[in-house]
């Protein structure tokens, strides 16, 4: 097991030693170590260490260089950490202490250390952590760039939500310029929707732009059993990515799109297959990272491996929207990317089980309101005369039951409780169908479609006597306040008329309306209904008089008519 704990050392306000002299803003203290840039929280979100961030990449020789940045990335313990190892051991000895290139590996019993790693089946690595140590490496063209090492906390542990692990995955693809897709035994369907979901995670976080969002994808597959079927390295790589990400005329297109999207996403896509380290390194509980445990196929395979992603000639500078990226711009780079993921804009990644039950709940709310609107639209839609409003009432219950039921009986993932919300929402947009249903019918009750010149018009009649009436008594002033009233009445009458013809100035089309209304409600209702009481009164009299009247005539004809039939 490594002894080096870098965990223990992650104060950001520590001072760093360099062993090149490169990074002779900090004070020489510490070992370089790893520093966690991007800090899991307890309540599941991530916080970025801006402090930590810009100590490493705003060193004055540091800021000004274009950047190469390596991200290791995939599910949790399967030896993420311990390969970092490896490119840290490729970099210091060839960048820090100028040895012979060859010698990279180290001596066959050294420790292995640097990026925390151990055995055991609990998680060690959270956040994302970035080596203290930028190494600087001259390319063929003379120019230095910075080469920049990110671990990342693995994914689809038992504590990390979904969200967790695509933000991770998402935002380690984002920074890098080369994301290596760490897995174990082979290329699945399933690692592949993984990666599916994660970039396009990532994808979603970015500006709109027509370039391809990300550089490099290295799959990285370890413990290759087949080598008879793909040789190790990234030949046999090369012949099974291709399998795996091949389009077939008659693949299913669920499979195509998947296999389109991961292309689109990256520039660059290549795989290498890594061969099994030996028992000591995946069982032992001592095992301290010595060569001399790990089997000679993988230290000959790493032999290749690293050079292939860190040798000059092979070293991809980042780029962002076609630019390259220099380390202070990374800086602002990952407050900007932090910030969108610490925000709600971002839909919510979730579990295939969830995404699955949400749509199928949602397709089942589709259905039933398909029903609902149908139905309703043959009783009371756009070509139907108006509707009883009790009789509409009883229909939207009756046809609103038969579209729950519709819902409840369509077969769904995710159970009862699951389909709770999705029915309760439902139901809620089934009255919100009502009420415009209701809406439309009123707006066909010709009886309120003509209130408003009905009241405006009686109104101007109203204003004529009044006027009449005090012109006769010779009140000139009150008469003229009525005449004034029935040009009121009469140029709003016509300003409505022009409004429901021609459409504009619907507003105040709205307002007369509302006017109207009131007039009606508190002025010409009450009098209307006391009217109507009145002439119902007097004709209940009328017609009791009228009875009594003719059972007065009947009583007294009777006796006379009995009087000539005795005679
Ligand atoms: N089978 C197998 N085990 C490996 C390999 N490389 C490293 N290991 C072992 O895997 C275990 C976990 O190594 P780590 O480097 O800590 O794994 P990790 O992916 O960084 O783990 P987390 O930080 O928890 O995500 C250690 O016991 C290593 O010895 C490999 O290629 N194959």
């Amino acid at each position: 097991m490594n002894k080096f704990d870098p965990k223990g050392q992650s104060k950001h306000n520590e001072k760093i030693e360099s062993g090149t002299g490169d990074m002779e803003d900090f004070e020489c203290t510490m070992k370089p170590h790893a520093i966690p840039i991007v800090l899991a929280n307890n309540d599941h979100s991530f916080c970025l260490d801006e402090d930590a961030l810009s100590k490493v990449l705003m060193q004055d020789n540091i800021k000004d260089r274009h950047v190469v940045v390596i991200s290791v990335a995939g599910a949790f313990r399967h030896g993420k950490s311990f390969l970092l190892d490896f490119f840290l051991r490729y970099m210091n000895s060839k960048y820090v202490h100028k040895k012979n290139i060859s010698d990279w590996i180290g001596l066959d019993d050294a420790p292995l250390d640097g990026f925390s790693w151990r055995g055991g089946s609990e998680r060690d690595t959270t956040g994302i952590l970035m080596w203290s140590e930028i190494f600087l490496t001259e390319l063929a063209n003379g120019e230095k760039v910075a080469v920049i090492l990110l671990d990342t906390q693995g994914t689809w542990d038992s504590k990390s939500t979904v969200k967790e692990c695509a933000t991770i995955f998402a935002l380690s693809t984002m920074i890098s310029s080369v994301q290596i897709y760490n897995l174990s035994s082979n290329i699945q369907e399933d690692d592949l929707q993984h990666l599916q979901l994660f970039t396009e995670y990532g994808r979603l976080a970015l500006a709109e732009t027509n370039l391809t969002p990300f550089q490099r994808l290295q799959f990285l597959v370890r413990d290759w059993r087949f080598p008879y079927e793909a040789p190790y390295g990234a030949v046999g790589g090369q012949k099974i990515l291709e399998k795996r990400l091949r389009v077939d005329e008659n693949q299913h297109p669920e499979l195509e799109s998947l296999r389109r999207h991961i292309r689109s996403c990256f520039s660059e896509i290549a795989c290498f297959l890594m061969p099994h380290p030996g028992i000591k390194v995946s069982t032992s509980p001592t095992f301290d990272g010595r060569l001399q445990d790990i089997d000679s196929d993988f230290k000959n395979n790493l032999k290749i491996l690293v050079p292939m992603i860190l040798a000059p000639e092979n070293l991809v500078i980042k780029q962002i929207n076609g630019q390259k990226v220099k380390a202070r711009d990374l800086v602002q780079y990952f407050k900007s990317y932090m910030q969108i993921y610490q925000g709600n804009e971002l839909p919510e990644p979730k579990s295939m089980l969830v995404a699955t039950a949400e749509a199928n709940n949602l397709s089942a709310v589709a259905d039933a309101k398909e029903i609902y609107m149908n139905a309703m639209d043959d009783v009371c839609g756009g070509t139907k005369p108006y509707l009883n409003t009790a009789v509409m009432e009883a229909e939207h219950r009756r046809i609103k039951d038969k579209a729950v039921q519709q819902f409840q009986s369509k077969r769904k993932m995710g159970g009862e409780e699951f389909s709770e919300k999705y029915k309760e929402q439902l139901e809620k947009d089934l009255e919100e169908s009502f009420n415009q249903f209701k809406a439309h019918n009123e707006s066909k009750n010709i009886f309120k479609a003509a209130r408003t010149p009905a009241v405006f018009f009686a109104l101007a009649v109203f204003c004529y006597i009044g006027s009449g009436a005090f012109g006769l008594f010779g009140a000139y002033t009150i008469a003229n306040v009525f005449n004034t009233g029935m040009a009121v009445a009469f140029i709003t009458l016509g300003f409505w008329a022009y409004v429901r013809y021609s459409g504009e100035f619907r507003d105040y089309g709205q307002q007369i309306d509302e006017t109207a209304n009131l007039i009606w409600e508190n002025c010409l209702k009450p009098v209307y209904q006391s009217l109507v009481e009145t002439s119902v009164q007097q004709m209940a009299v009328q017609a009791a008089e009228l009875a009594v009247n003719n059972a007065t005539v009947t009583v007294k004809s009777q006796p006379a008519a009995n009087g000539k039939k005795n005679a």
